[in-house]
């Protein structure tokens, strides 16, 4: 027995709530079982599996929660730029740390001090105040919603509610820590007013507002204790979940930090600063400000170090009486129509109580309706007409839960038409008993006729959407562009396909309309400008990206207007095959807002934009793969596929590492180093075939791949990871090649050496690098082909950029004999794939364009 729960209970079968009511009876809470020295912990705190496996693939970033100083706040002077912190803080994390409060250090530690005595004094003493029962001025227990949560969380809390400051029996407080609550009590609710004051004004209203609607009027403490936990990585402290009230004010003891927020999908930790005290907006104030400050997800995670103490102060309004809440009325407007509907605090507290922590979150329960929603969405529509360039900036976000809400947490499928109408489809857990929050919130247009095949494939698509948008990505749409044909003809379309979005914006309103009117063209007969990037990925059977969208010119996207107006940043477009045909199935587009950027601004620092939409692709295009392969579909980077062989290209492409490619390429990069301090060369970089070369040869068009059968890139550049040459570079690293396209692909076609004076005039269907390249000023190429000995049969391409010397590239031409040269000297284990030695004549294709955009080769002679 440890703590009077039979442990060994776990290995003869499981009754969790006699394990739970076995728990609760003893009062000593989870302490009283580690004070019974336990090196296992019983199964009711252990996580079910599914959420310990997604806890192993979370990763971690380095971001952290703003440190705002609030010495001087009542001098004008620094209130303005401290309200500024405030406000960008709480609209985007909803969580901030202060410093220089104003509560003394001392009142600090003699709360947490207080906690410590309460908690590890007689267990007798503490089991007088064990108790369940609300109407308590201060009680002790382990989990409010033990009885309800599917995992028990690793904390006791002694719980003190100063609901009604003036009537509170000092009685009722336990003696060891009654003075050290009753001072911090003082403190914290002075600096309560002053924080809701700073957010009254950063909302734009009067200092006194939130006051005035008696947000602080009354508080609870909730004094956590977490003791050392034998097996930290199977429990959890506080399971995830957003704060009920108005605003937390949570002190933390210094030891160890626990507390961690919900950031970009990802758990940071919230570092304790000495002095510090972490400040976190809750739903009710998300729901008076109408949505503009953000309530986060947070959670505590259970520690080997311990123990961990931390005080929440909730400030929830008059909880006892029946106050109504709602969107502040000067927050609304026609533009920001109310999202919320209004809520008696009482009916608010015993819902929260009804329900486990980790399933609820108020906010999804008064979400407005959705037809009222729905009407704001297309009033997008006027309000863009009226004001265009508004939606440059488009950041302002309707919550999508909106349709979940109406829909009780369910899957919503929207049917839209002349009788419109709604259908549900059900998200139960099947046996759970209860309803599953859908953590995204999708949905799904559905056109008049449907075919079974079609309906087939949009419900596996579907299946994906809602993973790829679970990985929460703030501001992308993701759409589905299916084929189909008409009039003989065969486009791309999107209109009544599946999409996902994680919020609203009037951005992607937009974007989708635009998008469900525009077909693509797709057949044998379409030009380049009618493919568009989803055209020219389904007929390629390529991904494709771009960080920035005005890298494409209208010709290579025939949106990209409408989509710039639309605040779209960056865009990326994978094909989906269906595992057991191969065929190309349509196209999975990703728009990514600027809003992220904004975000990340704020967050993080000004000169990571560029970097974050390239990472925010990668992380895309890698987690697509993941999930689309788990709704039995696939797209082409898909390393785990055997090798196939293709016999044209007579090359052996089953790549064995000789052991000597390490060699053979520090010989390119020496000739790289002698090569830099030539004035001609932009840029240059080797392309080798890497453990994942792939050859594909089942697109629908039957063009032959080879993925990513690159590369290690070497060349002579600043390391500005936002610049176009560094994006250009990243394209070519995340891109396949396409054997024919592009100066390389031409080379893995042929193996011989090609040389262009002005890539940039290739089109994208011709090169499909070509945005980037233009963007990065790249023009002269140069490439060639080589062997090493070292690796035997085992290609390089060498492509070199130069830098134009006259519009003819005679300037650039003269460069060659010298680049050869170089090469000659430095290569010594390398020939020229087609078999003549590196110093011998060497035949180069020259490619030259016309006029009329078309553009011819010919054969020179170096040497
Ligand atoms: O202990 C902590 O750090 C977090 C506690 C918390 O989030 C809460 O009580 O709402
Ligand atoms: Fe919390």
């Amino acid at each position: 027995m440890a703590g009077g729960i039979d442990v060994a209970s776990d290995e003869q079968g499981y009754d969790r709530t006699e394990m739970l009511r076995a728990f609760d009876e003893t009062k000593a809470g989870v302490k009283g079982l580690t004070d019974s020295g336990l090196l296992k912990i019983p199964r009711i705190f252990v996580r079910p599996s599914e959420e310990l496996a997604q806890e192993s693939t979370c990763k971690k970033t380095q971001v952290q929660v703003p440190v705002i100083d609030l010495s001087g706040i009542q001098d004008s002077d620094r209130r303005k730029p401290v309200l500024e912190e405030v406000r960008i803080a709480s609209e985007t994390w909803g969580f901030f740390q202060v410093v220089n409060h104003g509560i003394p250090l001392t009142v600090l530690d003699g709360m947490i001090d207080g906690v410590r005595k309460f908690n590890e004094q007689d267990v007798e003493e503490k089991k007088k105040y064990y108790s369940r029962d609300r109407t308590r001025g201060a009680r002790f227990y382990s989990s409010h919603d033990l009885f309800m949560s599917r995992t028990a969380s690793w904390r006791d809390t002694l719980t003190i509610s100063f609901s009604d400051p003036d009537q509170i029996d000092h009685n009722e407080l336990p003696a060891c820590c009654r003075d050290s609550a009753l001072e911090y009590s003082k403190h914290v609710e002075i600096l309560g007013n002053l924080l809701l004051g700073l957010l009254s004004e950063a909302l734009g209203l009067e200092t006194d507002h939130l006051k005035n609607m008696e947000c602080t009027q009354g508080h609870r403490l909730h004094c956590h204790y977490y003791p050392a936990c034998p097996e930290p990585e199977l429990a959890m402290g506080t399971t995830k979940h957003s704060d009920a009230g108005f605003l937390t004010i949570l002190l933390q003891n210094q030891i160890v930090s626990g507390l961690q927020v919900l950031y970009q999908g990802q758990w940071l930790d919230i570092q304790p600063v000495p002095g510090g005290l972490v400040i976190n907006i809750g739903d009710l104030l998300q729901l008076v400000s109408n949505g503009k400050l953000k309530s986060n997800e947070h959670r505590a995670i259970a520690t080997s170090i311990g123990p961990r103490i931390s005080v929440a102060c909730f400030f929830s309004g008059p909880v006892n009486g029946d106050k109504v809440y709602g969107p502040i009325e000067e927050l609304i407007s026609e533009e920001n129509p109310a999202m919320y509907k209004e809520v008696a605090i009482s009916e608010y507290v015993a819902k929260f109580f009804a329900t486990g922590l980790e399933d609820y979150r108020a906010l999804d329960y008064y979400k407005l309706m959705i037809t009222e929603f729905l009407s704001a969405v297309m009033a997008a529509e006027e309000i863009y007409s009226i004001v265009p360039g508004e939606l440059e900036n488009c950041q302002d976000k309707y919550s999508i839960s909106a349709f979940a809400e109406h829909l009780e947490s369910k899957l919503c499928l929207v049917s839209v038409g002349t009788e419109a109408s709604y259908v549900s489809m059900d998200l139960l857990e099947p046996g759970a008993g209860r309803i599953r929050r859908p953590s995204n919130h999708f949905f799904q247009l559905i056109p008049a006729t449907l075919t079974n095949h079609g309906t087939f494939i949009k419900e596996k698509i579907k299946c994906s959407l809602q993973r790829i948008i679970e990985c929460y990505i703030d501001d992308c749409l993701v759409q589905f562009w299916a084929p189909k044909t008409a009039g003989g003809r065969c486009f791309l379309t999107t209109s009544g396909q599946p999409f996902a979005v994680d919020w609203l914006c009037k951005g992607f309103c937009w974007y989708r309309k635009h998008c469900s009117s525009h077909d693509y063209l797709v057949d044998s007969e379409a030009n380049e400008a009618e493919l568009g990037p989803p055209g020219r990925v389904f007929r390629s059977g390529l991904p494709e990206s771009s960080p920035d969208l005005r890298l494409y010119s209208a010709k290579d996207y025939p949106l990209r207007n409408q989509a710039l107006s639309c605040g779209i940043k960056g865009y990326m477009a994978l094909p989906v095959f269906d595992l057991l045909g191969q065929n190309c199935i349509g196209v999975l587009e990703f728009v990514v807002f600027s809003a992220e950027y904004i975000n990340i601004v704020n967050e993080v620092e000004e000169g990571l934009k560029g970097q974050f939409v390239v990472l925010t692709l990668l992380f895309l295009l890698s987690n697509s793969f993941v999930f689309l392969q788990t709704a039995d579909l696939r797209w082409t980077l898909n390393i785990n596929q055997p090798c196939l062989e293709a016999s044209h290209l007579q090359m052996k492409r089953n790549y064995v590492d000789h052991g000597g490619q390490q060699l053979a390429l520090n010989e390119i990069k020496q000739m790289f180093e002698v090569l830099k301090r030539s004035a001609q060369l932009h840029l240059a970089q080797a392309w080798i075939p890497s453990k994942n070369s792939l050859i594909v040869d089942n697109t629908p068009n039957g063009t032959i791949l080879m993925e990513r059968a690159i590369l290690k890139v070497f060349v002579d550049y600043e390391d500005d990871y936002n610049s176009p040459t560094t994006h250009f570079l990243k394209a070519c690293k995340l891109h396949s090649l396409i054997v024919g396209k592009g100066i390389v692909g031409r080379i893995l076609a042929t193996c011989e050496s090609f040389f262009c004076p002005s890539i940039s005039n290739f089109s994208i269907t011709e090169y499909p690098l070509v945005h980037y390249a233009r963007s990065a000023r790249l023009t002269v190429s140069f490439a060639i082909c080589l062997q090493s000995s070292l690796t035997g049969d085992d290609i390089y391409v060498l492509e070199f950029f130069l830098l134009p010397g006259s519009s003819d590239g005679q300037y650039s031409w003269s460069f060659l004999p010298f680049l050869l040269t170089i090469m000659e000297r430095q290569l010594n284990s390398f020939k020229i794939a087609t078999g003549q030695l590196l110093g011998e004549e060497l035949s180069v294709k020259a490619i030259e364009f016309c006029k009329d955009n078309g553009f011819d080769s010919f054969n020179y002679s170096i040497r």
